[in-house]
């Protein structure tokens, strides 16, 4: 269970992030190709200031790609991607206020505390600092009794919480999230998603995939929906749900489409 403190964060930038560093983030006419057949084509796309954003879309359409492509885990073969804030030029501001989440989280051979404690290093945290940041991150997401116990022998839904509560840390301005609760119970479940709505309430701007419709109503506040490699459209999340604008969408939501 998450613990009920504040959502303040640990650090000083942490009361509701005021400016943005980084944001907007704007892809234009971004495509990817491997050996000549286009997996994304086209998208554009302005992500700034606060809320959630849900991609959507049938397997294999290409929303881990984009997500991929904009926390710059895979370069682009056609378009352009700018951050437009005033640090967004500098690649160490870009690696170091942006974090993901994937579905199958990525832990080193070491402590829970010490997968945090890394991470941290790894952005210029000192040591004291480190670890009290630590610790108050795996407070935050219930997982202090576990700090000493490797991280790999966790169980999948704690190894999430590990890999939220490693974000947590280093306070993202931006969190990509792929598919974060696809292999959780319930219970796991939901608590990945008071997770990424605590992380709304510090500030943090969300960008997730996710199959799972209900949690799509629940949690964004926009959809993006791509198919076969274009983005379709974006909408509100009611209109998205009540007025889907393609007739692909309007089948993926009476889960009619299977790619
Ligand atoms: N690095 C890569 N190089 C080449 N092809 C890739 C790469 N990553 C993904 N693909 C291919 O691109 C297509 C889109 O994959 P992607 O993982 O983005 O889909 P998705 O929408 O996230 O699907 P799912 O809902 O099934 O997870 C797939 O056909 C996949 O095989």
């Amino acid at each position: 269970m998450l613990q009920p403190v504040s959502d303040a964060g640990p650090g000083p930038e942490s009361a509701g992030r005021v400016e943005s560093a980084l944001l907007p983030l704007e892809l234009k006419g971004i495509g990817f190709r491997h050996r000549g057949q286009p997996l994304l084509q086209g998208v554009d796309l302005r992500i700034g200031g606060r809320g959630k954003t849900i991609v959507m879309g049938p397997n294999g359409a290409g929303k881990s790609l984009l997500m991929r492509i904009c926390h710059g885990l895979l370069t682009p073969t056609e378009g352009e991607l700018v951050w437009r804030g005033p640090r967004g030029g500098r690649a160490e501001e870009r690696r170091r206020r942006q974090a993901m989440v994937f579905q199958r989280p990525v832990m080193l051979r070491r402590s829970a505390l010490a997968n945090v404690t890394f991470a941290l290093a790894a952005q210029g945290y000192r040591r004291r600092q480190r670890r009290e940041r630590a610790m108050a991150a795996l407070t935050r997401f219930g997982l202090a009794p576990l700090a000493r116990r490797p991280a790999r022998v966790l169980s999948g839904g704690e190894q999430q919480r590990l890999a939220l509560a490693r974000a947590w840390a280093l306070e993202p301005e931006v969190l990509f999230l792929d598919e974060p609760t696809a292999a959780l119970d319930p219970a796991a479940t939901k608590a990945v998603e008071e997770a990424v709505a605590g992380f709304d309430r510090r500030g943090t701007r969300i960008v997730m995939t996710t199959h799972d419709l209900g949690q799509a109503r629940r949690l964004a506040d926009e959809v993006v929906f791509i198919c076969g490699g274009r983005l379709l459209e974006r909408t509100p999340v009611a209109d998205f749900f009540e007025r889907p604008r393609s007739p692909e969408a309007r089948a993926f939501t009476r889960g009619e489409l299977v790619w």
